[in-house]
């Protein structure tokens, strides 16, 4: 690989890399070079739906601790991505959905022209292949499929049952969502998902698996650094097993190693805030200041209920279990491990003001260890209330110039109060919900909150700053604007360096109100659009691509 050219690398072969990479090998010539860090998603754990968990922790995932929390006594959370081909989405729970059409309203709003969501449906379109809808919200000839989950489970029909019977604590009615991606995004139902007959979608699968010859995909690559001379992107420095070596880019280099490790890249490349460069020695290329700042995620506290009788997902990974359902699947592609886990869940305006500000989703399963193995030992039900609304910015900053360290990330959790105050509703309304006759009749007595947990606010606050986690949805590091905050420009170009982009969940300028990798998808799809239309570079006589793609 050392000192080869292409046209384009793409750095990182996560949900929206995979989307850059295939878009941009459309073009037969064109050279594009896509380096992973992570391994190959060849897993069965990938593949079948129900088999995430197993993955989390495990070479496949970045896994480690934030910075102590102010807000929450100085707790650290424990943050988890993807470190494989396909990046979250070979790893996730495969839930597709795209945020409200305020959210890119509020995009637009900030300055975000050509951002709204009249702008950006098309790019959802272009991407999907639905198996139920088609327009005028969706696509029905995109690459990635899909599909109404194909498993469900009894406790997710009981849940969307008992949110209608229960309604909103102040009596105003949940309506059942046939599509939370269509014209509205409220009301309980069961999810769309990245799964097409009892498989996995991922944008790997989805934008790779097409042969294309002018697209070399090398795994295991870990890039160190952008190369930039004379305030031009014109390379990047990668380690593989074999050492470092020198790749140049002859157009572009496009940046989608996801929330934590895009900014991290950049400021190891000396594009970022200049006195924290300053302070660990690296070269300044460029000033960006927000490199890194406005990090946002949704903030997710498990309420778990212990069931009557032993329904429940947990154990079906284990001994007996995990043979037949592993044999169900491997035949039929049914049973258990054709559940995405979370089949089901709602979106509720707790505050009537016409937009839902807690996601709550209900598993067959405790989410009391989000981001851990099933818990061994208890049939639980879960409806985790999520907060859709994030208020408070975090920061994403090096810990040292060693590219192999993670970076350190300060969430400034529940800085703000409005925060707390919805997700004190959350936990509210999932408690509510979990009473309503189609449920009740299922659950045995609450395991957390658990009853030494009133339903008054500073109980419930006090066991939210102590339990809650991130909803893995990290985004806004490198968030594209028209400020001087602004990392990416409407483009996604990198202000103030040619030739480098950045398009992955990072540039959202605002973190949208739903789960992240449908919107990072729609991203992508724009970023690969923006580089066709700019015909950046030019076109030379290309070497045989067949011999590049086997020569890494
Ligand atoms: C456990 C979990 C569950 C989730 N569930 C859902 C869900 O149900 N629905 C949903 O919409 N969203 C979900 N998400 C969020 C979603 O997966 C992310 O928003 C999405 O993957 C972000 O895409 P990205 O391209 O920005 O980053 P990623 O998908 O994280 O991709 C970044 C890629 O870059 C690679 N990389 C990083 N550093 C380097 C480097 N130095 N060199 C080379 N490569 C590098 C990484 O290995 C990774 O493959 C979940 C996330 C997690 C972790």
């Amino acid at each position: 690989m050392n000192n080869e050219v292409f046209d384009y690398i793409v750095v990182g072969g996560g949900a929206a890399g995979c989307v850059v990479a295939g878009r941009l090998s459309e073009d037969p010539t064109k050279r594009v070079l896509l380096l992973e860090e992570g391994p190959h998603d060849r897993s069965i754990f990938i593949r079948a739906p129900g088999g995430f968990f197993k993955l989390h922790g495990t070479k496949r995932t970045f896994t480690y601790a934030g910075e102590p929390e102010p807000a929450c006594g100085g707790r650290t959370y424990p943050f988890l991505q993807g470190r494989v081909l396909g990046g979250g989405l070979s790893i996730n729970a495969m839930v597709y959905m795209r945020g409200q059409k305020e959210d890119f309203e509020d995009w637009r709003n900030m300055g975000c022209s050509g951002w709204g969501y009249e702008d950006v449906l098309p790019y959802f379109r272009m991407s999907e292949s639905n198996a139920r809808y088609s327009l005028p919200f969706h696509g029905v000839d995109g690459p990635l499929t899909i599909s109404d989950a194909d498993h469900r489970h009894e406790l997710s029909n009981a849940f969307v049952r008992a949110a209608q019977e229960a309604g909103y604590r102040d009596g105003r009615p949940i309506p059942f969502n046939p599509d939370f991606n269509g014209g509205m995004q409220e009301g309980a139902g069961f999810y769309q998902s990245f799964t097409y007959r009892g498989e996995r979608v991922s944008t790997a699968r989805a934008y790779l698996d097409r042969k294309q010859k002018n697209l070399a995909v090398q795994t295991d690559a870990m890039v160190t650094r952008i190369i930039v001379e004379n305030r031009r992107a014109v390379g990047v420095a990668v380690r593989t097993r074999s050492g470092e070596h020198r790749v140049s880019a002859r157009n572009e280099v496009i940046l989608c190693a996801g929330a934590f490790m895009s900014p991290k890249i950049l400021m190891l490349s000396g594009i970022g805030p200049a006195a924290h460069l300053a302070e660990l020695g690296i070269k300044v290329e460029a000033d960006l200041p927000g490199v890194g700042a406005n990090y946002q995620d949704h903030l997710i506290t498990p309420v778990d209920a212990i069931l009557k009788e032993p329904v429940s997902l947990m154990g079906q990974d284990r001994g007996w279990n995990a043979a037949r359902n592993g044999f169900q699947w491997l035949m039929f592609r049914t049973g258990a491990l054709a559940s995405t886990v979370v089949e089901c869940g709602g979106y509720f305006d707790i505050d009537g003001d016409g937009r839902p500000e807690i996601n709550l989703n209900a598993l067959a399963v405790s989410s009391a260890g989000w981001g851990d193995p099933l818990p061994q030992d208890v049939h639980c039900f879960s409806l985790a209330p999520l907060c859709l609304t994030c208020h408070s910015k975090g920061e994403v900053r090096l810990r040292t110039r060693d590219a192999e360290q993670p970076p350190r990330v300060l969430g400034n959790f529940f800085a703000h109060e409005q925060e707390m105050r919805n997700q004190v509703e959350g936990v509210r309304l999932a408690r509510h919900i979990m009473r309503a006759p189609s449920l009740a009749k299922y659950l045995k007595s609450e395991q957390l909150p658990g009853a030494a947990v009133s339903d008054e606010t500073k109980d419930i606050e006090e066991y939210i700053r102590a339990r809650s986690s991130t909803g893995l949805h990290a985004a806004g590091t490198c968030a594209m604007g028209v400020t001087n905050d602004a990392v990416v420009d409407l483009q996604l170009n990198v202000r103030g360096i040619e030739g480098l982009r950045v398009a992955d969940a990072s540039v959202m300028p605002k973190v949208v109100r739903g789960n992240t990798a449908a919107a990072t998808i729609m991203i992508a799809e724009r970023a690969a659009d923006f580089i066709r239309r700019s015909g950046s570079g030019k076109i030379e006589k290309l070497q045989s691509v067949a011999s590049v793609a086997t020569a890494i």
